[in-house]
């Protein structure tokens, strides 16, 4: 897979300002807190099946009701687009998840 150049990067990253970028390692991650272990681990039922769908699969780690998220996409050795989808994904689901009483 072929990884995005750093100018499309940038702009591409630009639309997702609460991922931290890890230029070295060509990553990028997200914590995020739920209301209880119940709401993340909903959240990962979910994006569990995106990944799925999209063939693209996160680097994560849960206790109780957070979720840290690292996003690289180990074919390309760096950031693809799949991770941008991804993480577009998450965001909204994350939204959803947090109107839903949070
Ligand atoms: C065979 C399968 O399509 C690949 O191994 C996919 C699966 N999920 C993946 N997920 C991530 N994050 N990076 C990959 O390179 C990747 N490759």
């Amino acid at each position: 897979m072929t990884p995005l150049d750093a100018q499309t990067a940038r702009e591409q990253l630009s639309h997702l300002p609460a991922w931290a970028l890890d230029s070295e390692r060509g990553a990028i991650s997200r914590s995020l807190r739920f209301a209880n272990f119940a709401e993340a681990f909903g959240f990962m039922a979910q994006m569990a099946l995106v990944s799925e769908r999209l063939d693209h699969h996160p680097e994560w780690f849960n206790v109780y009701n957070r979720v840290d998220i690292t996003l690289t996409t180990h074919d390309a050795n760096g950031l693809s687009e799949r991770d941008i989808t991804w993480a577009r994904a998450a965001d909204g689901a994350y939204a959803a998840f947090t109107r839903n009483g949070g």
